[in-house]
């Protein structure tokens, strides 16, 4: 196999809460993720040249070694002395730095992708355990799905599939630091603690509103003081007829989960139109876990 092509999902956090701080700073959570349909398209060629060339159409994003997909193909052509090389095209539609793993996705999508074209043999368990050498997001990257994400979120385990539902993103223009959120999180007191295992409970009913009513995301204590833009995407969404709508991972971006489609696309039109968000997209809910 010379080439390959993959769809790099993007995630929502439907909960997300922080349990305390490692001593190398990370942080120990407790989040459900879940895939949705909004995707990188990813393409991987295997050329005789040595070599990493990364190919984007965002020309204001890395195509050296900064870029996660860079990293993600530099590890396996060194682990396994690789003489031949690789040209990677990532043609984006996942927001950047949105708190969506788009990055972590491509990276993802490389695992994935090389395993197959050079025949590694790496298992998913193989594949994962290389990937959170990228970084924290990436295992559940390629597992995807609905999956509880328990000690720096690389401690996966399936859960039952998030009811089928309309969900509208929307990123507000505005740029947040993983980092900076987390660290500014241990600062500070009395934090609301989202109830996980409420949410699981939902899942496992298959009850969408019950779900819905049980999202909740620790970080946008720290992120919503700093963008109170936030807030006022998620009040349009609720607004609109959202059965709720939250902020995914560190933010910025918001996402509210409806019934219907219609009103989705009507607090889609009024937050372009007030500005709120240039970015907002209708999607849905990814049934499936093939990468
Ligand atoms: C916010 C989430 O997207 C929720 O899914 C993830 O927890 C973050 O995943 P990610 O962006 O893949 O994270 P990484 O690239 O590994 O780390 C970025 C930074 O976030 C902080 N970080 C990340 C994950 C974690 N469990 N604890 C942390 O404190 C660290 O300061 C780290 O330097
Ligand atoms: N392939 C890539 N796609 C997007 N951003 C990349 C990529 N490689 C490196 N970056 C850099 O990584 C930073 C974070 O981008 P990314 O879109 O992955 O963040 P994110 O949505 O917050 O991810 P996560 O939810 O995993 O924290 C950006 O500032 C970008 O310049």
């Amino acid at each position: 196999m010379r080439q390959i092509e993959l769809k790099a999902l993007a995630k929502i956090n439907l909960g997300l809460d922080v349990l305390g701080r490692r001593e190398n700073g990370y942080h120990d959570v407790r989040m459900v993720m879940q895939s949705i349909y909004l995707y990188d398209d990813v393409k991987i060629e295997r050329t005789k040249k040595p070599g990493i060339e990364i190919k984007t159409n965002l020309y204001f994003l890395p195509v050296g070694e900064n870029n996660i997909a860079y990293k993600a193909a530099a590890l396996l052509l060194e682990e396994f002395r690789i003489k031949e090389g690789v040209i990677i095209t990532l043609d984006k539609h996942i927001p950047v730095a949105a708190g969506m793993a788009g990055g972590s996705s491509n990276a993802a999508a490389v695992l994935f992708g090389m395993n197959r074209i050079f025949g590694l043999g790496l298992s998913q368990k193989g594949l994962m355990a290389r990937g959170i050498k990228l970084g924290a997001d990436v295992p559940y990257c390629i597992m995807r799905g609905t999956v509880l994400a328990e000690g720096i979120g690389e401690e996966l385990t399936e859960l039952p599939p998030m009811p089928k539902c309309t969900v509208l993103i929307a990123k507000p223009p505005i740029s947040v630091s993983t980092k900076t959120v987390y660290e500014a999180l241990d600062a500070r007191k009395g934090l609301n603690h989202p109830d996980i295992n409420r949410l699981i409970e939902g899942l496992e009913t298959g009850n969408l509103p019950y779900i819905a009513s049980a999202m909740g995301n620790v970080l946008e204590e720290v992120t919503i003081p700093l963008h109170p833009v936030i807030e006022e995407i998620k009040n349009e969404m609720k607004t609109a007829g959202a059965l709720n709508a939250m902020m995914s991972g560190s933010g910025p971006t918001v996402f509210g989960l409806f019934e219907n489609k219609t009103q989705a696309r009507k607090a889609q039109e009024k937050i372009r139109n007030k500005a709120l968000a240039k970015q907002a997209y209708v999607t849905n809910i990814h049934g499936t876990r093939r990468i």
